[in-house]
């Protein structure tokens, strides 16, 4: 990704990065994160899977919550400022590793745009076998950056999104998701998505404006 990273600048209007605002760019690997960390990355996302749709007796809540401390106690030592921490900078695993994003596998990135598929995962659900509506702000928000960034656009924010639900999202489906930059008017990026299911058949579509940030903005 880091190949990626430096493929996507000098397409925009400014390419020196110290002249707008925003988060820096941080470095983004394979696999910061060591061997092992994909597979945590999964057993923490199944837990909160399981936190969700399981109903243990009381002593192995009891149990379970006593391995969960000692997980958050061998961890808690190792916190890093932003930027450092391999979770959202392993471009090799779902999700870049992060436990917020979708846990979904990019498998087109360039300037004509970027797809993506996965699945809404039962810790997702809103109810009935639908992903919660605030779920998919965050999918097309995530893939609108990864857009953005692909375009190479300089650092920008979301400044609106709007989804169109079409259809009810259903979890534990693989699904895919794809967009572009439809137009630039100075500092304006204006995007467009689409979630399909393995039909085709349209599930939501959301359109999206991304400023470009102006130095000193955050
Ligand atoms: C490349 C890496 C991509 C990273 C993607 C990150 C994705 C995110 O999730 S960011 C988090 C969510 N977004 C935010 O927190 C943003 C919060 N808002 C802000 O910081 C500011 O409102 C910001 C920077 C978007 C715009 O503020 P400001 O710099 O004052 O710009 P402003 O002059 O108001 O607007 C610039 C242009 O955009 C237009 N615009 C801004 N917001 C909107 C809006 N909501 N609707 C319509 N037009 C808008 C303005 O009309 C103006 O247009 P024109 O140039 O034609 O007059």
């Amino acid at each position: 990704m880091s190949e990626r990273v430096e493929r996507g600048r000098g397409r925009g209007d400014v390419d020196d990065y110290e002249q707008h605002g925003g988060f820096p760019v941080y470095r983004a690997t394979e696999d910061d994160g060591g061997p092992d960390f994909g597979r945590l990355v999964e057993a923490l996302r199944t837990i909160q899977d399981l936190g969700v749709s399981t109903a243990p007796p009381p002593d192995v809540v009891r149990r379970a919550a006593e391995q969960a401390e000692a997980l958050v106690a061998l961890l808690e030592p190792h916190r890093v400022p932003e930027g450092q921490q391999p979770g959202g900078r392993s471009m090799g695993l779902p999700g870049r590793g992060s436990l917020l994003m979708m846990p979904w596998t990019v498998e087109k990135f360039d300037a004509t745009g970027v797809r993506s598929t996965g699945v809404f995962r039962r810790f997702h659900m809103g109810g009935n076998g639908a992903a919660h509506g605030g779920t998919l702000p965050l999918l097309f928000d995530d893939l609108f950056g990864m857009i953005t960034h692909a375009y190479g656009r300089p650092i920008s924010r979301t400044g609106y999104l709007h989804v169109n639900y079409r259809k009810i999202t259903p979890i534990d489906t693989r699904l895919t998701v794809e967009g572009q930059v439809d137009r630039v008017d100075g500092r304006k990026t204006f995007v467009s998505a689409r979630l399909v299911d393995a039909e085709g058949t349209l599930l939501a579509d959301c359109e999206a404006l991304m400023v470009v940030l102006l130095p000193g903005q955050p």
